[in-house]
C-alpha cells in the first residue's frame, strides 16, 4: 500500500498536453527574450521599464489591497496597451509587411558575402573620394540594433548602395547633403538623416556636430558611423561610444571588414535568431 503511494505516475507526467505546454513557454520566453533584445538601449525599452514598474505597483497594490492605486493602474496599464499600439504603429505596420512578404513573395536571392564586400568597397571608394575633395559626409550602418527610428527622420530613399549614389548624396548644397545616410539591410534607407547629439565633454573641441551626431548614436546604439571631415578631408568611425580618427583608407577597409565581412561563423550561430526575428519586423541585419 505504501509502496504504491509512493510511484511516480510518468505516463500522467509525460502528455502530449504537457509537452505542448512547454513549447508554449518555450515560445513565449523566446520572443520576450529576442524582444528585449532587439529593443535594448532604444527608447522603447524605457518606455517597457516605465510599463514594468506599474505592473510592480499593480501586483503591490493587488496584493495590500490598496484599491484605488489598483483601479488607477489597472486604467494605466489598459490605456498604456492602445498608447504603445498608436506609437509603434509604424514598426507594427513595417514588421507585418515584412512577414506578408516572407510568407507569400518569396525572400531576397543570397550570397550575403559578396553584396558585403561590395558595400564594404563602395563605402570605402566614396569616402576616399569625398576625404580627398573635403566633402562631408556621416554614414550610419546598423547591426543588431535597428536603426528605423533614425532613419525616419530622414529622407527615404530605399537604394541600392553604389559609391557613386553615396558621393552624389553629399554634394554641397543639394536637398540631402545635410544630415546622414542611413544603411540597413545593405540598402541606404535614407539621406538627411537626424542623429542624438553626443554630450561626451572628452570629444575634442576641434569636432562639430558631425562628428559629435556620429558618436550619439554610437552611445544608444551598436551602429557604427563613418565620418568625412568636410574641413580637414580625415575619415573616422564612431562605435559604442568611441572614435577613432584619421583612418588611412586600408584601416578604414579593415573596420568595416571585421564588421560585415569576416563574421564568424561562432558570431553568425549566436545572432541567428536576432537576426532573423529583425528580418520579420524590417529590423537589423540581414545579410549573413
Ligand atoms: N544631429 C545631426 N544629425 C545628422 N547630421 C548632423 C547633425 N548635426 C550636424 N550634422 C551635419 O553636420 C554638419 C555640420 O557639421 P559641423 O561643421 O558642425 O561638424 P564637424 O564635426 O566640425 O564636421 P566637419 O569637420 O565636417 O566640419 C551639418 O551641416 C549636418 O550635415
Amino acid at each position: 500500500m505504501e509502496d504504491r503511494r509512493m510511484q511516480i505516475d510518468w505516463s500522467s507526467i509525460i502528455s502530449w498536453t504537457n509537452v505542448f505546454n512547454l513549447i508554449d513557454i518555450l515560445i513565449v520566453w523566446l520572443f520576450i527574450y529576442q524582444l528585449l533584445k532587439i529593443l535594448k538601449n532604444t527608447k522603447a525599452f524605457n518606455i517597457l521599464n516605465g510599463f514594468f514598474i506599474f505592473l510592480l505597483i499593480k501586483i503591490i497594490s493587488t496584493l495590500f489591497q490598496l484599491r484605488t492605486v489598483d483601479w488607477i493602474m489597472n486604467n494605466i496599464i489598459q490605456w498604456s496597451v492602445v498608447g504603445a499600439i498608436v506609437i509603434f504603429q509604424p514598426e507594427i505596420r513595417r514588421g507585418l509587411d515584412h512577414l506578408g512578404q516572407q510568407f507569400f513573395a518569396g525572400k531576397r536571392g543570397t550570397g550575403a558575402r559578396n553584396p558585403n564586400e561590395k558595400m564594404v568597397r563602395d563605402l570605402v571608394e566614396a569616402c576616399e573620394y569625398m576625404g580627398k575633395r573635403r566633402i562631408g559626409a556621416l554614414i550610419s550602418l546598423q547591426r543588431s540594433q535597428p536603426l528605423n527610428e533614425f532613419a525616419a527622420t530622414g529622407i527615404r530613399l530605399d537604394s541600392a548602395i553604389s559609391s557613386q549614389l553615396l558621393i552624389n548624396i553629399f554634394i554641397p548644397n543639394t536637398p540631402l547633403h545635410d544630415g546622414a545616410v542611413i544603411i540597413q539591410d545593405l540598402q541606404i534607407t535614407s539621406a538627411a538623416s537626424y542623429l542624438p547629439l553626443s554630450e561626451n565633454s572628452e570629444i575634442p573641441k576641434e569636432l562639430g556636430t558631425r562628428h559629435r551626431a556620429a558618436v550619439g548614436l554610437s552611445e544608444v546604439t551598436d551602429a557604427i558611423t563613418i565620418v568625412v571631415s568636410e574641413e580637414t578631408g580625415g575619415i573616422s568611425i564612431t562605435e559604442r561610444g568611441e572614435i577613432t580618427r584619421d583612418l588611412s583608407q586600408d584601416e578604414l577597409y579593415t573596420i568595416l571588414a571585421d564588421n560585415f565581412i569576416n563574421i564568424s561563423d561562432e558570431e553568425t550561430n549566436d545572432n541567428f535568431l536576432t537576426n532573423w526575428f529583425n528580418q520579420l519586423t524590417g529590423g537589423g541585419k540581414s545579410d549573413d
